[in-house]
């Protein structure tokens, strides 16, 4: 296998997992600078990314035209993005192609408390804490969350969350991701974490889940590498590869 953006926080992370990992071998570390024909040179047959918004569809179309499975964590994924994927797939049917908003098995298991718990609760907010230093904002995990979020409550019927506020300052609510409010706060010292806050009367329930260290990411990325060639096609969530009833 090969990473791109192998000496970023993340993809440097997953080099030394996939190094002591049983069945799976590294024949290609390439990051900013280094030509990707590496992948084809190495016969990598499954890529992993953790890069940049910026470049990832590139990176993809590259994998997908030369016939190798991806497993992406970088994010910046809409279904604009996801749906050219699927038309690039068409030509390329037995490629693998997963997308995961989160590696971590906390936050697969985060999202689907939250999911659950949507259609009891009135109000509900997602709150994510970041590093600085990350691309964007918000997160692809706090989007997804809010799109999942979204969908129960649609499915239960429910009207939007109420919210009687009237601000003058741009931003003071934070993001509406699919009607649901997203707020972004960006601290030195941490590294990724996130509060879904759901209300009804007289009580409420927050779901947070830390990620204190990027060594949180590896053993979904190995399961995401290990099984992304039996699976052709989109796949969009770590959650489709586990099984977790
Ligand atoms: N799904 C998940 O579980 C997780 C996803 N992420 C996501 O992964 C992505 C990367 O995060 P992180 O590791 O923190 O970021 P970093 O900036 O630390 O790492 C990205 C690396 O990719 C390099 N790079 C940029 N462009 C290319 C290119 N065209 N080809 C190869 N390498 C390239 C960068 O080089 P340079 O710095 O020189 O530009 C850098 O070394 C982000 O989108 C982040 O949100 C992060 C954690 C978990
Ligand atoms: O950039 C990060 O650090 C992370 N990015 C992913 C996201 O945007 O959800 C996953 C995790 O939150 C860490």
């Amino acid at each position: 296998m090969g990473v791109l953006g192998a000496r970023g926080k993340v993809g440097a992370e997953v080099c030394r997992a996939v190094a002591a990992a049983d069945g799976v071998e590294l024949v290609a570390e390439v990051d900013q600078g280094d030509p990707i024909g590496a992948l084809v040179d190495s016969r990598a047959e499954v890529v992993v990314d953790f890069t940049h918004p910026d470049v990832v569809m590139d990176n993809l179309a590259f994998c997908i035209e030369h016939g190798i499975h991806a497993v992406v964590g970088t994010t910046g994924f809409d279904e604009v993005r996801l749906s050219a994927l699927r038309d690039q797939l068409t030509s390329a049917p037995a490629v693998g192609v997963l997308i995961a908003p989160n590696f971590s098995i906390g936050a697969i298991v985060m999202m689907r408390f939250a999911a659950q718990a949507a259609r009891f609760y009135e109000s509900v907010e997602v709150v994510e804490l970041h590093h600085p230093d990350k691309a964007d904002a918000p997160s692809g995990t706090a989007r997804r969350t809010a799109e999942l979020i979204a969908a129960a409550r649609r499915e239960a019927g429910m009207s939007p969350p109420p919210d009687a506020t009237s601000t003058g300052l741009e931003g003071a609510r934070g993001a509406d991701v699919d009607g649901i409010r997203v707020h972004s706060l960006r601290i030195r010292g941490l590294v990724a974490h996130q509060e879904v806050i759901l209300g009804g009367v007289g009580e409420t329930l927050t779901i947070r889940h830390d990620s204190m260290d990027r060594a949180s990411f590896t053993p979904g990325v190995l399961t995401g590498v290990r099984q992304v060639a039996a699976r052709p096609g989109l796949t969009v969530g770590l959650e489709h590869f586990l099984d977790l009833d």
